[in-house]
């Protein structure tokens, strides 16, 4: 039976395609199901016709509607056919005639490359290499290591010819798909033995030798990271309708590895930049663990703000189709799993929590009272970093307590009144009935762990700001036994001050750790403009505080315009300049609940979500639009609230000098040197997090002097 299985590519560029030619696809997919392989070739609306003057007898084109047209893998054996892209007819055309299809030996993936256009060039790059004062760009790597890793002669001609990476960008689009990330491995600085363990060996399966290299049945099977074989109308007609939802069927081999591995002997990381795929895996990973859930257990899948908490709740939806397994597991906050254990304990007494700006009064009075004459900030950075950290509830316990990691200096003659005025601010909070969120956290750990642990795994999303007292209230929420902990999250992305490692709270993940470095969110440019805010910045890693963390091989296969940057006089201008680039965006195609608008204040957001409206756009809060179940409003928040949000198109406003970094958010380096330079990092991580939840678009704009993390990455 005839079959029409899908490429990644084609779903790269469904979110552009009409209504109407998804339709077209539709059909066309009923066709190959419906009709036998000779009716295929006779039927006069697909047209599948081979092209003359082609690099490939192979790639062929079929008609979607008028306009319209599909390259497809049509191989001369088998009766698997591969959709490779939909582009207007002339387009379709000339780029089909261009392509050439092979297996590769290694990897046994079917591969497609631009043959045309790199046979067009190649020879001129040889010429500029001959002459070149630059030593080649793999110099370093034996034919015979780049062969092991599947490099084709050809492939090697070309990779031979170039001399730096802005030669293998150019030639990056046209290279076949698994060659062309070996090299980007490779010319990124990984050895020739982790771009085998992570690229190549993933994507092995035990098989005979040697490959068939004209077998494409077996390789379109065997080429699950790139091409999807779709079984039924149901799943195609969801797949069209949810263009966004590609990462449900296509996993890179190193996503592959780490979410379905049968099992880990204890907690599991996967970290990697912004947009690697971490919360996908996560996802993926629940599902696996779902597959082998014995009767009674549970799972908890966690992060850190409620909009998270939604996003995972719908990726859940349209990965686990079955709402009875899907029952299987608590999806929450951390903060909200603590509430639930204290308010489940008998006799537990309703406390409200504490707001943000009632915690600064509260340590005033209690020093007040005890005659502490140091910061307030001091004392409620005490409390988090040392006391709840360490579940410190004596004296005793703080006098011996190891204050290492702050910057402050404090005697032990000091260390009694610090403990009386901490004593003093949380008997004012049972007083009146309240409490903080971490406080919850400590408590619930506290119960959990004399009652006994609630889940069979726990599955953690945006780690990197939790706080020791949540980590504690996780490990005690699932016995230590194999695949406890699975642990997703990116040191580049920590925002709040909680800067813990894993190994600090006895959460062992080495040996189980993965890192993703390939992004599937934003375009090259937004990436590499982005980056460079954190460029030469040393990030504590998630695993060992001790040792940093880099972003080395981490980049994209996706190519668009960089960042728009806008200067304004005043607010005022910079909120016009908002509104022209939104109606840009909208008058482009780009839907409203597309856009994303994000700024560090909440008073700045409430002024463009007014504004937008003013200028008739739709547009709410993101708390707003949540909670209203809203998708067809341009969204504001706050950037703290973007945090694991992406959209298509993203403007970041008000990256001014006094906003970014806020200096009220910045502890002075006279209270705490060492918590000085970790808030300034967080301010810092907080703008590249902002920025790297564009896909396609970025603007980003300020109003007077801009801020001094634009100035330092060379805007
Ligand atoms: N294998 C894949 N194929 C296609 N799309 C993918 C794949 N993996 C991830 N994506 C897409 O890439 C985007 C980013 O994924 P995800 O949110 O999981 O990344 P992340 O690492 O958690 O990001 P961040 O740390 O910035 O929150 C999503 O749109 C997701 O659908």
């Amino acid at each position: 039976m005839p079959q029409l299985a899908f490429d990644i590519t084609f779903f790269a560029e469904l979110p552009k395609l009409q209504p109407t030619v998804r339709k077209g696809v539709l059909e066309a997919w009923e066709k190959f199901d419906r009709l036998t392989l000779d009716q295929l070739f006779k039927d006069p609306g697909l047209k599948l016709e081979s092209l003359t003057h082609a690099n490939d007898k192979q790639i062929r084109t079929i008609r979607i509607d008028q306009f319209w047209r599909g390259v497809v893998l049509a191989p001369t054996t088998g009766d698997t056919f591969v959709l490779l892209r939909v582009m207007a007819h002339d387009k379709a055309i000339a780029w089909a005639k261009k392509q050439k299809s092979s297996i590769n030996e290694v990897t046994r993936a079917v591969e497609i490359r631009d043959a045309a256009t790199l046979d067009a060039i190649t020879p001129a790059y040889e010429q500029v290499a001959r002459t070149s004062s630059k030593a080649r760009l793999f110099a370093a790597f034996s034919d015979g290591d780049l062969r092991a890793l599947g490099i084709d002669d050809e492939t090697l001609r070309q990779a031979r010819s170039l001399v730096d990476t802005e030669q293998l960008e150019i030639f990056a689009p046209l290279l076949p798909q698994d060659q062309r990330e070996v090299l980007q491995y490779l010319a990124a600085g990984c050895t020739v033995e982790e771009v085998w363990q992570e690229i190549v060996a993933p994507a092995l399966q035990a098989s005979v030798q040697p490959v068939d290299t004209q077998d494409y049945e077996t390789a379109i099977r065997h080429t699950r990271a790139r091409i999807a074989l779709i079984t039924a109308p149901e799943e195609l007609r969801d797949i069209l309708e949810k263009p966004f939802a590609a990462w449900r069927i296509f996993l890179h081999p190193s996503q592959r590895k780490v979410a379905y591995r049968a099992s880990y002997s204890g907690p599991a990381q996967v970290t990697g930049g912004p947009g690697t795929g971490k919360t996908v895996v996560a996802l993926h990973r629940v599902k696996h663990l779902l597959g082998h859930l014995r009767d009674g257990d549970r799972i908890l899948l966690t992060t850190y703000t409620n909009a998270l908490v939604n996003a995972l709740r719908s990726g859940l939806e349209s990965l686990v189709e079955d709402a009875e397994l899907r029952e299987r597991v608590d999806i929450s906050t951390v903060d909200g799993f603590a509430s639930r254990v204290v308010a489940e304990a008998p006799g537990a007494v309703a406390l409200r929590p504490l707001m943000n700006n009632e915690e600064e009064s509260r340590w005033g009075k209690a020093a007040k009272a005890t005659g502490f004459t140091g910061s307030a900030q001091f004392l409620s950075q005490e409390y988090r970093h040392i006391v709840l950290a360490q579940d410190i509830r004596t004296l005793a316990d703080y006098e011996a307590a190891d204050r290492r990691g702050r910057g402050s200096r404090l005697t032990a003659a000091e260390r009694p009144l610090v403990w009386e005025t901490i004593e003093r601010f949380t008997a004012g909070l049972a007083a009146d009935g309240a409490r903080t969120w971490l406080q919850t956290c400590a408590q619930a750990a506290r119960q959990l762990e004399e009652k006994g642990p609630q889940y069979r795994h726990v599955v953690v999303d945006e780690a990197q700001d939790l706080h020791p007292a949540q980590w504690r209230l996780l490990r005690a929420a699932v016995p230590a036994r194999p695949d406890d902990l699975f642990i997703a999250g990116d040191p580049h992305q920590r925002i709040y001050d909680s800067k813990v490692s894993l190994k600090s709270l006895g959460i062992k993940v080495t040996g189980r750790s993965v890192k993703l470095r390939k992004n599937y969110r934003s375009t090259q440019e937004i990436l590499r403009w982005s980056t460079a805010l954190l460029i030469g910045r040393p990030i504590a890693q998630l695993e060992d505080e001790g040792r940093n963390d880099t972003l080395l091989g981490y980049r994209s296969a996706l190519h668009g315009d960089g960042p728009a940057l806008h200067a304004a006089a005043t607010e005022e201008a910079e909120l016009d300049a908002l509104v022209t680039q939104v109606r840009a965006w909208t008058e482009a195609g780009i839907g409203a609940g597309e856009i994303g608008v994000s700024a560090r204040f909440n008073k700045t957001c409430a002024k463009a979500v007014a504004r937008l409206k003013d200028a008739g756009i739709p547009a709410a809060t993101l708390r707003a639009a949540d909670a209203a179940g809203e998708v067809t409003t341009v969204r504001v928040g706050t950037m703290h609230s973007f945090k694991g949000l992406e959209f298509r198109c993203v403007a970041v406003i008000g990256v001014t000098e006094d906003a970014l970094p806020f200096p009220k958010a910045v502890t002075p380096p006279d209270v705490d040197a060492k918590q000085h330079e970790t808030d300034l990092m967080s301010e810092r991580c907080l703008l590249f997090v902002a920025c790297t939840r564009a896909r396609d678009g970025l603007y980003v704009s300020w109003s007077g002097e801009p801020s001094p993390f634009l100035v330092q990455a060379g805007v």
